[in-house]
């Protein structure tokens, strides 16, 4: 129905267009496309903001194509993207946020809009009003413990020689880079993403098995390659744009994958129990040569999830966990016996590497222990339970106990010191003494480094041996954990992380489509429909997910106001019309968005930093010199873990802020959000633009325009050390800031008030999102600078952008977007993105993966998912410091 109603109000639109009165959209430059297809073809490529830029290069700050009949107006222009996104009362540019054609889909299974694709400003405000107060800097402090606890497991993964915390999430992804990277080496052509390669590696008929271990996440691979082999899905692909390739996380996997899973064992010893793991692993395998996304899906995701994670949730269980038997799902299979939990508190001690004579200050103990960090798994905050990344209700006897030993422990060379005990199924401790951890990982992290050999890229800065990861996968991976513990209270045990992950990736990638192609909704269904039918099962997937978080909201009954985390506040959201509390049909396509917003943005946000600084050494060098400033980098020589980190540390970190705001510059997660359509004649800078143009401010071209910075494509963390260092030109922005005026019959478009190059204003993101949102304006206020409010204050020389070409007014630096509908996740992302670089670089030295080809070569394989990842993933090698 919505879609029969957009393809109405499309033709509409065009009728209107053609037939009505002249604007000047004619005067707007931009490329020559074809009189039927416009610039499709240009855009059909998966790094089409790289196209964007050209033009924006080529043209200005305000251009146009063309996708068919739709017009786009496209702007980098600072102070005009400022005034479209920005609403000061009475000068907003009336618009539609055309989200809903491909958002939602992304989202909701019904179609229905969220607050973040609605026309509606009620349901809008409502919404946006109530999750507001979840992101307040109070609930950032909170949220800190937790990412901490998940980011020290990242880290602990990395290292697959070294002793691990039993049941770590995260360690399967590594043994996964481990095999993959094998297999690139044997299979060169596997390195660019050849899907054919990957169908040759694996059989060539898409029947391959899941790759060991890899459980759901082997699903979204399999749900990838499946695509690439989609005929009618090649169709749009290769009719409409010649040479295009999707290349999206090709993960080659077969049953013979299993064989070799390490490949940087450090040592003799290591060899052989990486073998012992490898053995462990093909046992594990999805038996089915068969398997494949939707058959995972289908019998590992119940229909009464809901129900299942509802209760689960809301009464913590004393009892472990065992792993998953299905022998499908792959999820913590059965030879995973996951103890974490139970492993023997220390209730002074709260954390593996703090234990560890970590030089934590008292209230970072407290911190820690109240948050459970440094607990043996990521369920221990919740009561003691296990970890258990598996689709819930794949309908097995979750509760038995497993006495076994996790075969990552015996792989470990260290394994003797990992003194966990297994299995234990009655941890009964609560938030705090769960917090609590094994011993072995405190050995863990005190002994990693001692092995010497198997670096794959024959150095590094550590002692310790290194290991090529897809760190994009694993960051992925846990800081959507981070995301459902923080703000639903639901341990990462309930939730079926992997194959969230997988379903999220593959609807994002389809919704992208759908955006570059608006005239393929008929096309779609009629040209693919066994691929619009995967996409569809994992859409109904998702939304059974929502779903049962929509459940968990409601089972814990309603909240007073003084409880502000974000379910409860979703909890409380009443329908803006009705006054009644929203139901199921209403917030699950809430809570579908505000997944979808904070699933991949942080985690690509760390890895495009990550990118950046393994390619410029020098600059991670001077990174791990701020650190060891600090007390938070494992000095080389020396087996003492590093100082946990506090959040207060963040902020006190310039020249890793600096590289962060460099590498959000350069790559921008949300590079190609926030585009609008106009309902009424606007003009936009110098332009009366008619109604049912889309006007897109493109944040990859504003960030990356050589009008708006010097040597844009220079890494350049200096730029942002020096106040005032923005450029002498003042080409940009400079034409199109003539605000405010409003002709008859004409929106203002040229609101004004764009303050500055960026003003350092501080605003506290809990009442900043919401003030911004909903006050209108917020143009003079640093997309930053509410998140170093509630950070700390970064320094204000940082938030001024500096190395910028200036002048002109507005913003050239708005990673989280600006105004009205800004990120409301700023802090929280931030905070995310700090903790992470600090307690991965405090731990690795890390270079790009020479199968990646080189800087430069990483960067062409930039795609537009809707966040700007790395097709394929982003492989790193990571070298143990120490
Ligand atoms: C470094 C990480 C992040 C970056 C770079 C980022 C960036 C952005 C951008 C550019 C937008 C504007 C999109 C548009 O106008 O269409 C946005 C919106 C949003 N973000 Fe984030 N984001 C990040 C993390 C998060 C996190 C962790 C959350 C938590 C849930 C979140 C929640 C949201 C929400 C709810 C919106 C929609 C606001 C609205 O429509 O009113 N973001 N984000």
């Amino acid at each position: 129905m919505s879609s029969a109603l957009d393809e109405l109000r499309f033709y509409g639109t065009l009728a209107a267009t053609l037939l009505g009165p002249r604007y000047d959209l004619g005067r707007v430059p931009g490329p020559p496309g074809h009189p039927l297809l416009g610039n499709i073809t240009a855009v059909m490529r998966p790094d089409y903001h790289v196209q964007m830029l050209e033009w924006a290069n080529t043209y200005g700050g305000i251009f146009k194509f063309s996708l068919g009949f739709q017009p786009v107006v496209v702007v980098s222009d600072p102070a005009v993207a400022v005034q479209v996104l920005g609403r000061a009362p009475g000068r907003a540019i009336p618009r539609k946020c055309v989200g809903y054609k491909f958002f939602d889909l992304a989202t909701n299974a019904s179609g229905a809009h969220s607050f973040f694709t609605t026309s509606d400003e009620g349901q809008w405000a409502a919404v946006r009003k109530a999750a507001a107060a979840a992101f307040s800097s109070a609930n950032v402090k909170k949220a800190f413990p937790i990412a901490l606890r998940h980011l020290l497991l990242v880290a602990e993964s990395l290292d697959p020689a070294g002793p691990h915390t039993p049941g770590n999430p995260y360690l399967d992804l590594t043994h996964h880079s481990q095999q993959q990277h094998q297999q690139h080496q044997r299979h060169p052509q596997m390195q660019k993403g050849d899907g054919a390669a990957a169908a040759r590696m694996s059989g060539g008929d898409g029947s391959e098995a899941a790759p060991a271990g890899k459980g759901d996440s082997s699903s979204g691979a399999a749900s990838s390659r499946w695509l690439w082999r989609t005929p009618d899905l090649n169709w749009m692909r290769s009719g409409l744009s010649l040479g295009f390739r999707r290349r999206s996380r090709s993960r080659p996997g077969n049953s013979t994958a299993a064989a070799k899973p390490a490949s940087t064992p450090p040592g003799s010893a290591t060899t052989s129990t990486g073998a012992t793991a490898n053995a462990t692993h093909a046992a594990d395998a999805a038996p089915s040569a068969s398997s494949s996304f939707v058959d995972l899906g289908s019998s590992c995701v119940g229909a009464d999830s809901s129900a299942s994670l509802a209760s689960r949730s809301s009464s913590p269980s004393a009892t472990a966990s065992a792993p998953c038997s299905c022998g499908r799902c792959g999820a913590n299979s059965p030879r995973r016996a996951v103890a974490a939990a139970t492993a023997t508190a220390d209730t002074k001690g709260g954390g593996a590497e703090r234990t560890a004579a970590a030089p934590a200050g008292p209230a970072e103990a407290e911190e820690l222990a109240a948050g459970g960090v440094g607990a043996g798994a990521p369920g221990a905050a919740a009561g003691g339970r296990s970890i258990h990344s598996h689709p819930f209700d794949c309908g097995t006897d979750e509760t038995s106990s497993v006495d076994e030993t996790p075969p990552h422990a015996t792989a470990a060379p260290a394994a003797a010191t990992c003194t966990a005990p297994a299995g234990a199924g009655s941890g009964s401790g609560s938030a705090t003494d769960a917090g609590t951890s094994a011993s072995g990982t405190i050995d863990a992290e005190s002994s990693t480094g001692a092995g010497t050999s198997g670096n794959p890229s024959g150095g590094g800065t550590g002692g310790g041996p290194a290991a090529v990861v897809d760190i994009q996968e694993h960051l992925e991976l846990s800081l959507l954990h981070v995301f459902v513990e923080a703000l639903f209270g639901v341990t990462p045990e309930d939730f079926p992380g992997r194959q969230v992950a997988a379903d999220m990736n593959l609807v994002l990638e389809e919704a992208n489509s759908r955006l570059k192609v608006p005239l393929s909704g008929l096309a779609r269904a009629v040209t693919q429909p066994v691929a619009q039918a995967r996409i569809r099962a994992a859409q109904v997937r998702l939304a059974a997910v929502y779903g049962s978080l929509y459940d968990v909201i409601r089972a814990r009954g309603p909240q007073p106001e003084a409880v502000t985390d974000l379910w409860a506040c979703l909890g409380r959201v009443r329908h803006p019309r009705t006054g009644e509390l929203l139901g199921r049909q209403g917030l699950v396509p809430e809570i579908g968005a505000l997944m979808m917003a904070g699933f991949d943005t942080s985690s690509h946000s760390v890895a495009w930093a990550l990118f950046a600084l393994a390619a410029n050494p020098e600059a991670q060098q001077r990174v791990r010199q701020e650190l060891d400033g600090r007390g938070l980098l494992r000095r080389p020589g020396t087996a003492a873990p590093p100082r946990l980190p506090v959040l207060d540390d963040l902020p006190q970190l310039p020249y890793l802020n600096a590289c962060i705001d460099e590498a959000m510059r350069m790559y921008p997660v949300a590079a190609t959000a926030s585009v609008r359509e106009v309902t009424e004649p606007t003009r936009v800078g110098d332009f009366v633009i008619p109604p049912g143009v889309i006007v897109w401010p493109m944040l990859y071209a504003l960030h990356n325009s050589v009008h708006n910075w010097d040597q844009p494509d220079v890494f350049k963390p200096e730029r942002w050390l020096q106040s005032n260092a923005g450029g002498s030109s003042s080409d940009s922005g400079g034409s199109s800031s003539k605000g405010g005026n409003e002709e008859a019959g004409v929106a203002g478009a040229g609101g004004g008030g764009a303050g500055g190059a960026r003003s350092a204003a501080a605003n506290d993101e809990g009442s900043g999102g919401a003030a911004g949102g909903l006050g209108g304006g917020g143009s003079g206020a640093s997309s930053r600078s509410g998140s170093s409010a509630a950070l700390g204050a970064a320094a204000a020389a940082a938030a001024d952008g500096g190395g910028g070409k200036g002048g002109g007014g507005g913003k050239r630096y708005m990673p989280f977007s600006d105004g009205m509908k800004s990120c409301l996740g700023q802090a929280l992302g931030l905070m995310e993105v700090r903790t992470a670089l600090v307690v991965l670089l405090g731990r690795y030295a890390f270079a790009l993966d020479p199968g990646h080809g080189g800087e430069a070569a990483v960067r062409r394989s930039m795609i537009m998912s809707l966040t700007l990842k790395i097709r394929g993933g982003l492989r790193l090698v990571a070298t143990p410091l120490g």
